[in-house]
């Protein structure tokens, strides 16, 4: 019987800095998020992030969290709800990190009698710190458990038309009667090397303004690419003015250069620039989390109307919202009937 496995990142079970800890050693310790030896990585993660980090993590995701739990896992679940509605197959939903195991969302089809899944990794571009380890996680699992399972995954839909129709009209009626200046695209940031790293041909990638823009297979597994990507899609299905729109990286760890520009450094640029009503959009993330509700809605308002800025509005994710419900939905129906993954 076929089934359907859900995957998003993941968030500690309390925002304190007790179990913010456990969470943050096994998010950081992923050789695909601090990539360096193993010996450098425990010295960074154990010996120095995790002295401080744990404590100002959990602060801000007390600012927040939901009486229900976590925004990024309650939104997640209740997607999940919502699509069980739309399919006759088993629907689990498990986390990359945290108590939500991939082990015990497989083990769940796996109960129900589902040899053959669909792994949908919940993010629309692929990055090694995200879509590759969710994808390399699930596989590992599978073959060490349910080695009889057999596994598919849906590729990044980073520019799938379905799903830049649903995040382009969420965006117009979130602009609704907010008369903006200019519309920020916020993507997650990553170090840069991840970015030469995930290069198949080892040259294509220079990070300047034009590799992006020239075709090459590198951009199958391209972040930056995929994100300026959705970017112009968004930006011609709305036909938005193009010095109206703009691309920016957030969430940066202090090591590294990490893609460029920096998010929070716009928010200073912008109100000397003359725009003061800004509209900010993070389509890296399906699911609001601490990335948008804390650092985008809180902290980006509050550095942009400090640097002057007037009008800001962060625009919601796609969460639990029924056009993203059924868009996935017939997605994972074609594969269903006809094994047919979308383009
Ligand atoms: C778009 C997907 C994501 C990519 C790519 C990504 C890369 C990445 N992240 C870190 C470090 C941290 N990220 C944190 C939170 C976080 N990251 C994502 C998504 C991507 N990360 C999400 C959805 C969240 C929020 C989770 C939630 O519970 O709401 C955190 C934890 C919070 C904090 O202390 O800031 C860290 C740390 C790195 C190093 C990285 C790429 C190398
Ligand atoms: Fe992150």
């Amino acid at each position: 019987m076929k089934g359907v496995l859900l995957v998003n990142l993941g968030s500690p079970d309390s925002p304190t800095a007790k179990d913010v800890k456990p969470y943050l050693d096994e998010f950081l310790m992923d050789e695909r998020v601090i990539d360096v030896p193993n010996w450098l990585r425990n010295i960074l993660v154990r010996g120095i992030i995790l002295q401080t980090r744990p404590k100002k993590s959990a602060e801000a995701y007390a600012k927040i969290w939901w009486e229900e739990g976590s925004p990024l896992i309650v939104i997640s679940e209740r997607f999940t709800e919502k699509l069980k509605e739309h399919s006759d197959m088993p629907i689990a939903l498990g986390m990359r990190y945290g108590s939500m195991t991939i082990k015990n969302a497989l083990k769940e089809l796996n109960d129900k009698g589902v040899d053959e899944v669909l792994l949908v990794p919940l993010y629309p571009h692929y990055a090694m710190s995200s879509y590759e380890t969710v994808v390399v996680k699930v596989m590992e699992e599978q073959e060490r458990f349910f080695p009889d399972m057999k596994l598919t995954t849906l590729p990044p839909f980073y520019k799938n038309p379905e799903y830049i129709r649903v995040l382009s009209e969420k965006i117009a009626e979130s602009l609704e009667g907010f008369d903006y200046d200019h519309i920020l695209f916020s993507y997650h940031g990553i170090p840069e090397r991840h970015i030469r790293k995930s290069d198949p041909t080892r040259f294509h990638c220079k990070i300047d303004g034009k590799c992006c823009q020239t075709n090459s297979v590198a951009h199958n597994t391209c972040y930056r690419h995929q994100c300026f990507d959705t970017t112009e899609s968004v930006k011609a299905y709305l036909n938005l003015p193009a010095d109206k729109v703009s691309n920016s990286f957030q969430s940066r760890l202090p090591n590294d250069p990490w893609l460029k520009p920096y998010t929070d450094f716009e928010f200073e640029r912008f109100p000397k620039e003359g725009i003061k009503n800004l509209a900010v959009i993070t389509p890296a993330f399906v699911a609001d989390c601490l990335e948008t509700l804390e650092e985008i809605a809180m902290e980006g308002q509050h550095q942009f109307q400090e640097a002057g800025g007037e009008g800001y509005k962060h625009i919601p994710c796609l969460n639990e919202s029924d056009s993203w419900v059924k868009v996935m939905a017939s997605w994972i129906k074609d594969w269903q009937e006809t094994g047919a993954l979308p383009a």
